[in-house]
């Protein structure tokens, strides 16, 4: 035998040993669940991890094994909390999430409210996801939309939280912790930007081009062959088109749809303005009540983290150990800490889903915070 197969041979007989002993643990640890389940008692208990990792970190006989063995013992007790979690989700401890299954959400005789004016891409996207019978009217800001909806004039907003070009509506997410508003629904539309101007501007006579900063974002590399042009932000791309028609100069144009344009009499200067020929916008449907349909398939959440190493990584574990596709997550600053972030995390399930119950706990017992903002 070569000397690596003999050390091999005695790794092999000690990682038997290993996952004898952590089986046995994990045996222990179900009985604390039980005993947990019975006495309400909370899965996490920070100080005795604490004593627990100083203690086995002092066993160690060097200051590289004493770190090593710190992290496993993280690892082992984050992995006997998980199973504590399942076994209390199983013993229906934590069940609906504070939210209510509903057969279907309510696309007619509700009232609507947008952000911007007719023509804007919100206009389209509540066109697409309700039906004609419903009461709609606009506001100014999202801030607005929200206000709405939160005092009850509005039963739901509808408003952009991503693009597929420019990125997310970082004002959106800062307003879903400000309200508590729940997400009911979505809903994708293309976005097809075009360049309008006065019906008897040319391209040359453009100085000053106005949109949404997120329609100048997606707009960059087109912009960006004008460099000449002043751009300036706007409300949102209709208010802008609307703009140009009411100042009628030559010099002014604006970059919406082509039914903004259509809306306002202007003409089309420039088509596919935004080179990103699959551009398009996902929009949120926001109600008052934390309900959901039985086969919401997308779940949004929001939690703050110790500001601490490996803080992220141990609430995403939860949706990883059980199995969970996590599609997206973004970051964050909290108001009043200063380089402190709080995390918005979508994934695929539905809040029935007994895996979506055991993260959900885990995530609620370890954060400093969580909201289920919808699951749709
Ligand atoms: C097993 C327990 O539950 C949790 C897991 C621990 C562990 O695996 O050692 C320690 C403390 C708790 O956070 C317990 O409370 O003892």
């Amino acid at each position: 035998m070569t000397d690596l197969q003999q050390y091999r041979h005695e790794i092999d007989r000690i990682d038997n040993e290993i996952v004898r002993l952590f089986e046995e643990r994990m045996e222990v640890c179900e009985k604390v669940a039980r005993y947990k389940i019975q006495t309400g008692k909370q899965v996490l208990d920070p100080e005795r991890e604490k004593i627990k990792i100083d203690g086995v970190k002092a066993k160690a006989h060097t200051s590289f094994n004493a770190m090593g063995t710190g992290e496993l013992f993280k690892l082992i007790m984050a992995i006997s909390r998980k199973r504590q979690y399942q076994l209390l989700t199983q013993n229906g401890i934590g069940g609906s999430n504070g939210f209510e299954q509903i057969q279907e959400l309510p696309r007619e005789g509700v009232t609507v409210v947008f952000q911007g004016v007719e023509g804007a891409y919100s206009y389209g996207a509540m066109r697409a996801y309700f039906k004609e019978n419903i009461k709609s009217y606009h506001v100014k800001t999202f801030k607005d939309a929200m206000e709405e909806v939160s005092e009850g004039r509005a039963d739901y907003a509808v408003l952009p939280i991503e693009n597929s070009t420019a990125g997310i509506v970082a004002d959106i997410y800062d307003l879903l912790m400000e309200y508590q508003l729940y997400i009911a629904g979505e809903q994708i539309i293309r976005v097809e930007h075009v360049l309008l101007g006065l019906s008897n501007a040319q391209l040359e006579d453009i100085q000053t081009v106005y949109s949404h900063p997120q329609g100048l974002a997606q707009c960059k590399a087109f912009l960006d062959e004008h460099p000449c042009w002043k751009q300036v932000k706007a409300g949102n791309t209709a208010a802008s088109a609307k703009k140009v028609s009411e100042e009628q100069l030559v010099s002014q144009a604006a970059i919406a749809s082509r039914e903004a344009g259509e809306l306002f009499g202007l003409k089309v200067l420039a088509k596919n303005v935004c080179k990103n020929d699959g551009n398009a916008t996902r929009f949120i449907i926001l109600g008052r009540k934390p309900v959901y349909v039985k086969n919401a398939s997308r779940i949004s959440i929001c939690f703050e983290a110790e500001h601490e190493s490996g803080a992220l990584y141990n609430m995403l574990s939860h949706i990883i150990y059980n199995g969970l596709n996590m599609t997206k997550i973004e970051s964050r600053p909290i108001p009043d800490k200063n380089w402190q972030y709080r995390f918005f995390v979508d994934f695929d399930g539905n809040l029935q889903d007994s895996a979506v119950k055991n993260a959900l706990m885990g995530i609620r017992s370890e954060a400093n915070m969580l909201r289920i903002l919808g699951n749709y």
